[in-house]
């Protein structure tokens, strides 16, 4: 697997505002790579960095391929149809646009439609295909499934899998763990404009350990207890509401969320 991107102490301030404090990341070719990190952590910024779009201070930011940007939040004129708007952006590439590229992200069922009318879901859709029209190695996908439904984001999910199936390596800026979980190779959190992980999502689910929450309800209310060990911590308990003569009436017991953990980490706490 070769590099597709190398990036070697990057820095970048707004102003007096230091936002990437040296970054240093190395992505694969071919993988789905996550950088995450809370609002305002520098997600964007280091895409339009890497995307060649922002200028930056300091540092060096190699890219082995073609780009494919997906930026934030764009918009195409309100009356432009969603076949003009492919056929506009195949012609700046110079190239024809992928039939089955359209196809499966159903472009061409929206044929009638005028931007305007797209729903979301329709326009993210849109934008992703606009990303791919030039045929690109790399697409940079900025939180592309924001405001999306459950319907959406599954479908959107799909056809992100299906790029990194032909060989493109996708980069996606997120802040929703599950979909991070749902589709990334490997991750890096953002933290105050430094690395504060780097690995994939098992390693950081080791790096942790996750917590069972457990919740105990009885005639005399609720009570909440955190586990690492299942099995143990149940005994104990049960064995405790026995000796107190209170009847369990109820158990419910989840796994600590990876959501938990990720926001720790990109608090740094
Ligand atoms: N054009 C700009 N001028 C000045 N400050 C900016 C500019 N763009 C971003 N910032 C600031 O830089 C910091 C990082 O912003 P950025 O948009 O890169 O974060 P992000 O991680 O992508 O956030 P979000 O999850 O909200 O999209 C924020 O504090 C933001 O206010």
């Amino acid at each position: 697997m070769g590099c597709a991107i190398q990036i070697e102490n990057l820095r970048k301030s707004y102003g007096e505002h230091l936002v990437l404090k040296g970054l240093n990341l190395r992505i694969e070719e071919g993988e789905i790579f996550g950088l995450l990190g809370i609002n305002g952590a520098g997600k964007t910024t280091a895409f339009e960095c890497i995307e060649g779009l922002r200028k930056y201070d300091s540092g060096r930011i190699t890219v082995n391929g073609k780009m494919g940007i997906q930026l934030q939040s764009s918009s195409l004129p309100a009356y432009i149809k969603p076949q003009e708007a492919v056929l506009l952006f195949a012609n700046w590439n110079g190239t024809a646009a992928d039939p089955s590229i359209l196809a499966a992200l159903g472009i061409h069922e929206l044929e009638k439609k005028q931007y305007r009318e797209l729903s979301m879901g329709q326009k993210r859709r849109l934008h992703l295909a606009l990303a791919l029209v030039g045929n690109p190695d790399l697409v940079f996908l900025d939180e592309p499934t924001a405001g999306l439904d459950v319907e959406g984001r599954i479908s959107l999910h799909a056809q992100i899998r299906l790029l990194k199936e032909q060989g493109k390596t996708i980069l996606l800026a997120s802040h929703d763990m599950a979909e991070v979980e749902a589709l990334c190779d490997r991750i890096a959190i953002l933290n105050k404009g430094n690395l504060a992980f780097l690995g994939t999502v098992d390693e950081l689910t080791a790096s942790i350990g996750r917590r069972y929450n457990i919740k105990i309800i009885t005639k005399a209310g609720e009570e909440d207890y955190a586990a690492e060990n299942i099995g143990e911590a149940m005994l104990d308990l049960l064995e405790g509401y026995k000796k107190r003569n209170l009847t369990v009436l109820d158990i419910k017991i989840d796994r600590g969320t990876l959501e938990e953990h990720f926001i720790n980490i990109a608090k740094g706490e």
